[in-house]
């Protein structure tokens, strides 16, 4: 079956709720490295991620910043299909570990009764085999330091000082920032996207639009290239998957469309093309575009919010690097 078939019966393409609107689910394995129970080791754990997700585009860049290739094993589920008992499958790559076809199956190994979301990104336990986190802004902040005493001093969150990727001192600022972006720019094009009535969808596109007005707004208060200074931080890094989305996916195939980046956001982006095209050791070789496959997140996003058709614009997908 070819990625993204689109059976529009049961629970996979249930987005939004009675109401018309979409509301993500809480994400249900929220154990933490370390504990008692997942202690840092080499090469215990695994990444399950699909290119399409940006909830799981950030886990991966992170793990790639962090230096934690060797550490971390990471396998790509690269199909979807839609159905009850169904979700993210393996199509044309392999499950290393068990041969699984679906990702529904490493879930109901760690919980046999489990009847919740089965979501990308989702960290396993090897060893135990079980599930230790499936909620992306956990296991991104497990990555800043749970394997630090395992990597050379010079990736170590505690030796980057202020040049961390969160810094103590920007905590407080870096989670203001989060909680609206998370709302109103992450999330928010989901609810445009899933929005099941013309209500819904006129309620969430001005919070949206206003939120990226926001964006560009901050961006002009310094000639810093990133959202909080000159170095990346955990914002940089969770903004970055729907930004590098926006024009050739949400614009179109979500209904974002009051704006583009491209036209109407010159400040985010020139952010989103500096980070885009670094492959210098700051994003330890081009984290962000070794990690954005532009083909996958459109045919995906295609499949879920039509009939499947993916828009041959913009040209091109992203512009070149800043000048
Ligand atoms: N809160 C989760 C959300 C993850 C999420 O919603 N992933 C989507 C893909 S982008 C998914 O797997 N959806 C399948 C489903 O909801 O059935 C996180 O940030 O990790």
């Amino acid at each position: 079956m070819s990625q993204f078939n689109v059976h529009k019966e049961g629970d996979v393409m249930r987005q939004a709720d009675g109401d018309g609107h979409f509301r993500r689910a809480q994400s249900t394995f929220r154990h933490q490295i370390p504990s008692p129970q997942f202690a840092p080791e080499k090469d215990r754990y695994a990444l399950l991620w699909h290119r399409g997700c940006p909830w799981a585009h950030r886990t991966v860049i992170v793990r790639q910043i962090k230096g934690l290739e060797d550490m971390i094993q990471l396998i790509e589920l690269d199909g979807m299909e839609f159905g009850p008992g169904k979700g993210w499958t393996f199509e044309k790559t392999k499950d290393p570990l068990y041969g699984f076809k679906y990702l529904r199956e490493f879930y109901n190994k760690a919980d046999p009764e489990y009847v919740g979301r089965v979501t990308v990104p989702m960290l396993w336990d090897k060893k135990n085999e079980t599930i230790v986190n499936n909620e992306s802004s956990e296991i991104i902040r497990m990555f800043y330091s749970a394997f630090d005493k395992l990597l050379p001093d010079h990736l170590r969150e505690e030796t980057k000082g202020d040049a961390g990727l969160y810094p103590p001192l920007l905590r407080p600022s870096i989670d203001a920032m989060n909680e609206w972006v998370y709302n109103e720019i992450n999330n928010g094009v989901y609810k445009i996207g899933f929005a099941a009535s013309q209500a819904t969808y006129n309620a969430n596109i001005g919070p949206l639009f206003a939120a990226l007005d926001r964006l560009e707004a901050h961006l002009g208060k310094s000639s810093d290239p990133y959202l909080f200074g000159a170095h990346i931080t955990e914002a940089d890094i969770r903004l970055f998957p729907t930004i590098v989305r926006f024009d050739s996916a949400y614009h179109t195939l979500f209904k974002c469309n009051l704006k583009m980046i491209r036209h109407d956001y010159p400040l985010i982006d020139r952010w989103l093309r500096t980070l885009y095209w670094d492959e210098s050791e700051r994003t330890r070789g081009g984290a962000f575009k070794t990690s954005t496959d532009f083909d996958s997140f459109r045919r995906g996003y295609a499949a879920v919010s039509g009939s499947g058709i993916v828009p041959g614009g913009p040209l091109p997908l992203i512009l070149g690097p800043p000048s």
